[in-house]
């Protein structure tokens, strides 16, 4: 990656108790989550990257340096913004002159995004003369988005989003966040907690344990390592990148093609024919066989080879690396039923797939 197309973020600061350190390139576009356990280090890395916290070492963003040895931009210099968990809106002003608000203060030659598409982006055109008092948690969270859109910055920091809000709120937005993630170009680092919010929504991950990087790289690619953090969990899994083919109305399902093969999903109505999705497939939900058996309920049978056998974490248990296509996939197998089928890297053998689902 050269430096004007990602951002490159070194930082080094401590406190007390706690000591962060991590030296990043990260893609100047989409998605980059910060996963990990409380305590962590998100936010420390957040506010260093935002100037709100004091750190030696360096920060570009797709080739404009904002700190180096020599000089740190302040924060109100960085061309940036963050929302956070809580969100301040101006709570004497209407959600348009919330909007208004930041936007005005961009000379109109230097705004990225126009008014009324962040107005659509985040669907508040309904919304506008409302006070913040009388908006629901998940729609002042939008309002916040679109006000940080609206001050054009290069970089959009949130910190946990979503998690003041409840599981409803939350299935509400996140088609918005989806939308901006597939409109803008600008680059957003989301912290979050949440493993299917980051399964959803990011394209590449860092994880982070006691203020390091303990795993990072595309999500697809790192998600699938039986060696990382993620394969520890118990929804441990891969996403599959996907594309709506052929529907049978008659059994209510739909196929989804990948690199590699199709799955079967449940029929869903905005699920029409050439829409991308994301497809979870959790390590748990698969088996191996040796040979195909199509007289078996399940939908799902991919011809596989077997690229890893690693000792899991939990005691019985053995996780297998495994490629259909040039798509990676991750199973969790008893350890007796791995050494009954003797697998070994490069074995050609059967994924018997109980559950996909749809995280996108
Ligand atoms: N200003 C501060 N002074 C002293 N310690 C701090 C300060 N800010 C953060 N810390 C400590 O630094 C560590 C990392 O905190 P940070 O908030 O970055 O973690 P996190 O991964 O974002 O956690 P969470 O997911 O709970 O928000 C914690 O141990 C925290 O107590």
């Amino acid at each position: 990656m050269t430096q004007s197309n990602g951002i490159l973020a070194r930082f080094r600061c401590g406190f007390e108790s706690f000591q962060l350190d991590v030296d990043l390139q990260l893609p100047g576009q989409g998605i980059t989550a910060l996963f990990g356990h409380s305590g962590g280090g998100k936010t420390t890395l957040l506010r260093c990257m935002a100037g709100l916290q004091k750190a030696e070492g360096y920060l570009s963003v797709n080739g404009d340096c904002w700190q180096d040895d020599h000089h740190r931009l302040p924060v109100h210099q960085r061309p940036l913004a963050y929302v956070f968990q809580e969100t301040s809106l101006f709570p004497h002003l209407s959600v348009q002159r919330n909007l208004t608000y930041g936007y005005q203060r961009i000379p109109a030659d230097q705004r990225q995004i126009d008014f009324g598409q962040a107005v659509d982006w985040l669907g508040l055109s309904n919304l506008l003369n409302r006070m913040p008092e009388k908006l629901s948690g998940g729609e002042r969270q939008r309002v916040a988005i679109a006000r940080a859109l609206l001050t054009s910055p290069r970089l959009l920091l949130m910190d946990e989003p979503l998690s003041a809000l409840d599981r409803k709120s939350k299935q509400d937005i996140l088609p918005y966040l989806e939308t901006l993630h597939q409109t803008l170009d600008i680059p957003m680092v989301y912290v979050s907690h949440a493993a299917p919010e980051v399964a959803r929504l990011a394209d590449h991950v860092v994880m982070m344990d006691n203020g390091r990087v303990i795993a990072e790289g595309p999500l697809q690619e790192t998600l699938a390592r039986t060696d990382q953090p993620f394969a520890l969990e118990e929804d441990a899994g891969v996403i599959v990148n996907a594309v709506i083919g052929e529907r049978d109305t008659r059994w209510h399902l739909c196929r989804a093609d990948f690199e590699g093969g199709s799955l079967w999903v449940r029929e869903e109505p905005q699920l029409e024919s050439g829409r991308p999705v994301r497809l979870q497939v959790l390590a748990r939900d698969i088996s191996i066989a040796l040979a195909p058996n199509h007289e078996q309920s399940i939908q799902n049978l991919l011809p596989a080879r077997v690229e890893q056998v690693a000792t899991d974490q939990s005691p019985g248990t053995t996780l297998v690396r495994l490629q259909s296509g040039d798509t990676p996939f991750l199973a969790r197998l008893t350890s007796r039923a791995a050494h009954q089928l003797q697998l070994v890297p490069d074995m050609d053998v059967w994924l018997q797939i109980k559950t996909v689902a749809i995280v996108d």
